[in-house]
């Protein structure tokens, strides 16, 4: 009999006018994945953060193309319909449904989860657009979809080493490298979405992951290019995890190397690829005097990408485990000794191939 296949994408969100970005923030701080104050602060710094950094936030969003909001929704969009015809010619008896769940913004999970009950789903699949575990994203979506829905699931973790993912990316690093002329003297930055460095002490997988696919990804350009995994987005007073993406384009410039930059923890394009990637750190490397600097597409609906999520569903849904790869922990939304994608850090914080081939 057919069945109905529900894909639940989870992501981030982003405000869809000008006017909902303040909520939008509100709502993010107020997450106590982000901020592990107890309730009555948490909502204090909320409110004070979300209103101190609107004016400044809302100037990046109107650079970009989206009517003074994110075009996080829009993209998400494509690439659901994307993934939805490539699972429909996978199975071709069933039904099967994508839908997106936002963390902080329209269409909230919840708002997800309540059309997936309407719709009468036999199967449900989440699957985060986050390539690596967090709990600051994957963990905090799972929380919230875990309220909102009761019934059983099937739940992707995170594929950080998939061969279509690395080779996506690969991809979109050699058009870029086309497209600014082929240079040499080329150092690759690989830039993920920072964390405060205590959420990776307490045993978030998510910095290992980074490193761990940067590794994979410098194993496949060409082997005279420097490679450097660094954070970019760094948000308030804490100690975050580095290197500053701002520092390593600053470095490079200086040494006069010819930039690519590369975004490797985000699926789409929106504000931290456009402006933060596209604008501000572009000024940074003009100012440093870099002669060129060139910015790599996110990986969007590259067809290796789409057919891997793809695959993440098929696999998650002929297992019999709940959770996909990892059954049952605190961490890696499941076992984190027994994730594929889980590791103790024994790699955070070294850095790709600089050292390696200054070694070599
Ligand atoms: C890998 C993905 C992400 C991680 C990890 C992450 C952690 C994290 N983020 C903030 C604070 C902000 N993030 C903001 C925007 C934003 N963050 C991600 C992804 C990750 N965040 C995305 C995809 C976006 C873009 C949304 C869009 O509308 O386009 C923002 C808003 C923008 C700004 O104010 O600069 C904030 C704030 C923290 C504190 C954190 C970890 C604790
Ligand atoms: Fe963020
Ligand atoms: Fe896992």
């Amino acid at each position: 009999m057919a069945r109905k296949i529900a894909v639940v994408l989870f992501n981030l969100g982003g405000p869809d006018t000008e006017k909902d970005v303040q909520p939008f923030l509100k709502n993010l701080f107020r997450d106590p994945a982000i901020i592990g104050a107890p309730l009555p602060v948490r909502w204090f710094l909320a409110r004070l953060i979300s209103s101190t950094r609107a004016p400044s936030v809302k100037k990046n969003y109107a650079m970009m193309d989206a009517g003074g909001g994110s075009p996080l929704l829009p993209e998400t969009k494509i690439q659901a319909e994307a993934l939805t015809e490539a699972l429909a010619k996978r199975y071709p008896e069933d039904e099967v449904r994508c839908f997106i769940g936002m963390r902080y913004w329209h269409p909230f999970t919840e708002e997800a989860a309540a059309e997936v009950k309407a719709w009468g789903a036999d199967e449900v699949v989440l699957l985060p657009l986050y390539p690596q575990f967090s709990t600051t994203t994957t963990g905090s979506s799972l929380t919230a979809w875990k309220k909102a829905y009761k019934q059983p699931v099937k739940t992707v973790c995170c594929y950080p080493f998939a061969e279509g993912l690395i080779t996506a990316h690969v991809e979109r690093i050699m058009d870029a490298h086309k497209r600014a002329g082929e240079p040499g003297n080329v150092r690759l930055l690989l830039s993920a979405h920072g964390l405060p460095e205590k959420i990776v002490k307490s045993g978030d997988p998510y910095q290992w992951q980074c490193e761990t696919m940067a590794d994979m990804i410098a194993g496949r350009v060409p082997s005279d290019w420097e490679v450097v995994a660094c954070y970019q987005s760094r948000v308030g007073p804490l100690k975050w995890i580095g290197p500053p993406t701002e520092e390593c384009i600053a470095e490079a410039a200086d040494e006069g190397k010819n930039i690519l930059i590369a975004p490797i923890a985000f699926v789409s394009e929106h504000i931290e690829t456009l402006v933060e990637l596209g604008e501000e750190y572009r000024l940074v490397a003009e100012q440093h005097g870099a002669p060129s600097y060139t910015r790599v597409e996110a990986v969007g609906v590259h067809e290796e990408f789409i057919s891997m999520l793809a695959d993440q569903v098929e696999d998650a849904l002929r297992e019999d485990l709940a959770i996909r790869s990892c059954a049952g922990s605190r961490l890696c939304a499941g076992n984190w000794s027994g994730c594929p994608n889980t590791q103790a850090h024994a790699g955070a914080g070294k850095l790709v191939n600089a050292d390696q081939k200054a070694g070599a």
